[in-house]
């Protein structure tokens, strides 16, 4: 790298716009969106893509709600000429779908491009030339003058031959004019040009209904965000004749900032995007439609896209393009609805259980509801995690909801482990850690059922319409109980089977939850000392399918938590 990049590297001159209009708009409705993966996509990876795979392609961006597609570049490659017959004569493009195909301005091309269109409905005829001084210098190597007579000339010719094919197969052709290098080019220079176009069709045939769209390109994008909206204001506010064309857009994203660029020029008065799913195309891409689409949704604008099935959608684009999606691609990465961190996992967890009760959106560190795209928050623990990480996978996993002392334990122990180990953990690897903590009894037998191991068992427990009857073993001992079904008889039942041991327990607290899992109770104790002295305290879970079993299997793991010397030191000595 240079230290001085400035005799390298000239920079863009803004252009000079008086009264910026644009800071100050919000975008209130979607914008015409044309997909060009077919075309700017296809034409940018290595094994550009079959005719079946272009076919699926289009149906796919149909279901999805595009009703202007890009099919092909048909004067390229027998290929492109042949996937837009196959479109027409297989009767692939429902109505209310355009098809846009691409020419340069040059005659025998945009003969091939009609001739491949012959019997569409209604098509885009998108003609490129460059306005821009590095493409007259170095590609065209010519003058101003030429490029005003080249855009004029082969506009008329377009137009003449739109007329014919119209009379033949009965085709609405539409113009699109695209200003190659624009966002590189003298304003008004551009605005020459364009004027010479719409006089050039005008003039050539009688009026259409369908107006000229402009499509004004950042080719290579070479100038801030800002700068770009400013060139598309001035445009829109200098344009003759503006109400009869359509401002268009196709950013690429060479400084990363295509999205940005879009939106401020949607903005500053266009109305038309071109761009690719996932941002394909060219170099760095064509500014990524899922992400302009899902940043209006996220301002409650409908896109009118659908991307609800999202994982499918980059499935698919993966496979036709050969391109992996980023996982940290916005709104559609593997990672986007995933967070590892403690604080992340804990603000969204508290704003996930506030939605159950509200309809507003309001999830910290979560922009959009994932399920919207068919997708799920997940959280992913390791030693980065906090407590509300865990407490949400055993939540998914166990349907488990602990309280927060509970929480604290399960994370001390999953950190022990995702530290010393330096490894995340799985979903499964926490329940099983939760449930040997807490001696978790799951007499429903879902997932994640700890074997007893414990010097106080439950043999057996029968439970009539009042009462329970049952058998509970302590230190090998059967030892027979009877006893009312309300959980505090069920839990003083239990304690005073087991006074045998010759420790005093006593009941802090009890959590019930019913579910179609069964009922869930997590019982808390504490021990106390001969002289009735307080002494740690231990939580137990149970769940079975009868509230008064889930009880009595959590006070019994709660104990056996006690008896192994687990304990949350809470007034008093550890016994
Ligand atoms: C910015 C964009 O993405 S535009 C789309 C670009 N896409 C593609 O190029 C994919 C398909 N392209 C092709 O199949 C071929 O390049 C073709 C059929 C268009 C032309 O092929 P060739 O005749 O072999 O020309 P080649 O590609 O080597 O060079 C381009 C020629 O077109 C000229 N040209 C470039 N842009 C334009 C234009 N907008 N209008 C007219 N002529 C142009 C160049 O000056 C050059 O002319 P030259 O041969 O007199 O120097
Ligand atoms: C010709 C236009 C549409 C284009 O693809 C570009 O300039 O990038």
């Amino acid at each position: 790298m240079l230290l001085d990049p400035s005799p390298k590297y000239q920079r863009i001159k803004p252009v000079n716009l008086v009264d910026r209009q644009w800071p100050s708009r919000t975008i209130e409705h979607h914008p015409t969106w044309l997909s060009t993966d077919l075309r700017d996509g296809n034409q940018a990876i290595v094994k550009p893509m079959s005719i079946a795979q272009k076919l699926a392609l289009f149906r796919i961006l149909v279901e999805r709600g595009f009703r202007q597609i890009e099919v092909a570049f048909p004067a390229a490659s027998e290929t492109e000429f042949g996937f837009v017959r196959t479109l027409i004569q297989n009767q692939e493009i429902p109505d209310g779908v355009a098809i846009q195909v691409i020419t340069p301005a040059r005659k025998d091309l945009i003969l091939r491009s009609f001739e491949a269109t012959r019997g569409a409905k209604h098509v885009l005829m998108q003609l490129y030339s460059s306005t821009a001084p590095v493409f007259r210098d170095v590609v065209y190597k010519n003058t101003n003058e030429d490029i005003i007579r080249m855009a004029a000339e082969h506009t008329a010719f377009a137009r003449i031959t739109a007329i014919q094919y119209s009379k033949e197969y009965g085709t609405e052709f539409q113009l699109v004019y695209a200003i190659e290098g624009f966002s590189q080019s003298d304003m008004d220079f551009v605005i020459k040009v364009c004027d010479a176009v719409k006089n050039a069709w005008d003039s050539h045939g009688p009026p259409t209904a369908r107006p000229i769209i402009f499509n004004l390109p950042a080719s290579v994008e070479c100038g801030p965000a800002n700068h770009y909206a400013d060139q598309v204001e001035y445009i829109h506010k200098n344009l003759p004749n503006r109400d009869q064309c359509i401002l268009s857009v196709h950013v690429h994203n060479d400084r990363g900032t295509a999205v940005a660029a879009t939106e401020q020029a949607l903005l500053a008065g266009a109305e038309r995007v071109e761009g690719c799913l996932f941002g394909n195309g060219e170099r760095t891409g064509n500014v990524d439609l899922v992400t302009v689409a899902l940043n209006l949704y996220s301002q409650g604008v409908a896109p009118g896209l659908d991307f609800s099935r999202m994982d499918e959608l980059v499935q698919f684009m993966t496979q036709v393009n050969g391109i992996p999606v980023h996982p940290r691609h916005p709104y559609a990465g593997e990672l986007v609805y995933t967070a590892f961190s403690g604080g992340h996992q804990d603000g969204i967890r508290k704003g996930l259980h506030l939605m159950e009760n509200s309809t507003v959106w309001a999830v910290p560190y979560l922009p959009l509801d994932p399920t919207d795209f068919g997708r799920v928050y997940e959280a992913r623990i390791n030693s980065q995690s906090g407590k509300g990480g865990a407490a949400y996978v055993l939540e998914q996993s166990l349907d488990i909801y602990l309280p927060r002392s509970m929480q604290m334990e399960v994370s001390k122990a999953v950190q022990l482990v995702s530290d010393s180990e330096g490894r995340e953990l799985p979903a499964d690897e926490i329940c099983t850690i939760f449930s040997d903590l807490f001696d978790f009894h799951d007499s429903v037998g879902r997932k994640a059922v700890a074997s007893t191991t414990g010097r106080v068992s439950l043999q057996s427990c029968e439970i009539h319409e009042e009462t329970m009857d049952g058998v509970i073993v302590v230190d090998q001992k059967p030892l027979p109980f009877h006893t009312t079904i309300q959980s505090p008889a069920v839990i003083k039942t239990c304690l005073q089977t087991v006074n045998g041991l010759g420790l005093r327990f006593k009941l802090l607290e009890e959590e019930q939850r019913s579910s179609i899992l069964g009922f869930t109770s997590l019982v808390h104790l504490e021990i106390q000392s001969k002289t009735g002295s307080h002494g740690n305290s231990w939580w137990g879970a149970g769940r079975a399918k009868q509230q008064p079993e889930a009880t009595l299997r959590a006070a019994i793991s709660a104990v056996n938590g006690l008896l192994s010397g687990k304990g949350i030191a809470n007034a008093g000595v550890k016994c």
